[in-house]
């Protein structure tokens, strides 16, 4: 019956970690399995409307895109009091988003170890998500989740006096994961829902959707752009154009190869931008030469 909430029935909520016009996600433990979960409850679209045609899109491509390291595992979804519910991986450190921010405030910046690290992530899950002719279309900051796990890397006894006093060294192993896809289309669909414009190739604009893998490599050339201070990024008016003609400011802290990678994800040309696959083999992410 109705007042049953499987939400509340199934999950304790501890606490709302996220809100905007995609509705409110909430940090959560299932009751049954006492895991932490991602939980995103939104107002249940219309029948027929293009909001039920998205959420269901994102389900869809959840049930698609199963398991993958790189890519926001999906558990279920449901719908009850009117809300359409999806239970997701909980992430516990954060968008890219939070990162660039708190980098920001402290004035430091990702090393380009980590930015090859990010690079190497992303385009790891976008070779996975492409390979299964799809492609997600809201590629950025914001949807790229952090895992943070703490890994016992070694114990040193310290026998100097005669008892031992353990000192361990404790790893924190980072994985960026693609998040959010609520834009996921298949690369033959011609109906695309646009994403955010800050980070949309012009040819999508132009409803040109013939090379729609390389719009999410535009998008994941900007969003290391952002990564590397380059931000923020113009929503309009001539510097968006600039970008768009491939003019883009030289990042002082980076390489060079690692800056004319950028320019070329972000070229005017989609078919001048590297696929997922030729990302992963390019030398900036394998500086010790292809194995
Ligand atoms: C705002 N926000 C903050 C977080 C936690 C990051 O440490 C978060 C997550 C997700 C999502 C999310 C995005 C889109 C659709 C469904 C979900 Cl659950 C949103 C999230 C998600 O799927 N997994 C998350 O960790």
């Amino acid at each position: 019956d109705s007042n049953i909430s499987r939400y509340h029935e199934e999950f304790h909520e501890l606490g709302l970690i996220g809100t905007g016009e995609f509705g409110s996600v909430y940090k959560c433990i299932n009751r049954l399995d006492g895991c932490t979960y991602a939980v995103k409850k939104s107002i249940k679209p219309v029948a027929g409307s293009i909001n039920e045609k998205n959420a269901l899109n994102e389900v869809y491509a959840h049930a698609v895109l199963g398991k993958h390291q790189h890519v926001v595992r999906y558990y279920s979804a449901w719908a009850e009091d009117n809300h359409m519910i999806i239970q997701n991986e909980y992430c516990n450190g954060g968008s890219l988003a939070d990162a660039i921010l708190n980098l920001e405030k402290e004035k430091k910046h990702f090393t380009e170890i980590e930015i090859r690290q990010l690079l190497l992530h992303v385009a790891e899950g976008l070779r996975y998500i492409h390979s299964m002719q799809l492609v997600h279309m809201d590629i950025k900051p914001g949807n790229i989740f952090i895992s943070k796990e703490k890994r016992l890397l070694a114990v040193n006894y310290d026998s100097a006096d005669d008892g031992f006093d353990e000192e361990e060294t404790i790893e924190e192993e980072i994985t960026y994961k693609i998040g959010d896809l609520g834009h996921v289309t298949s690369v033959n669909n011609p109906q695309v829902e646009e994403g955010d414009c800050r980070y949309l190739p012009t040819e999508i604009l132009r409803e040109d959707f013939s090379h729609l893998s390389k719009a999410d490599i535009f998008a994941f050339g900007l969003t290391i752009y952002e990564a590397g201070g380059g931000g923020p990024l113009p929503k309009n008016g001539s510097e968006w154009h600039d970008i768009r003609n491939g003019k883009l400011k030289e990042l002082p802290h980076y390489s060079r190869d690692l800056n004319e990678l950028l320019k070329l994800m972000i070229h005017p040309n989609p078919e001048m931008r590297p696929s997922a696959v030729c990302l992963i083999q390019h030398r900036v992410l394998c500086p010790f030469g292809n194995k």
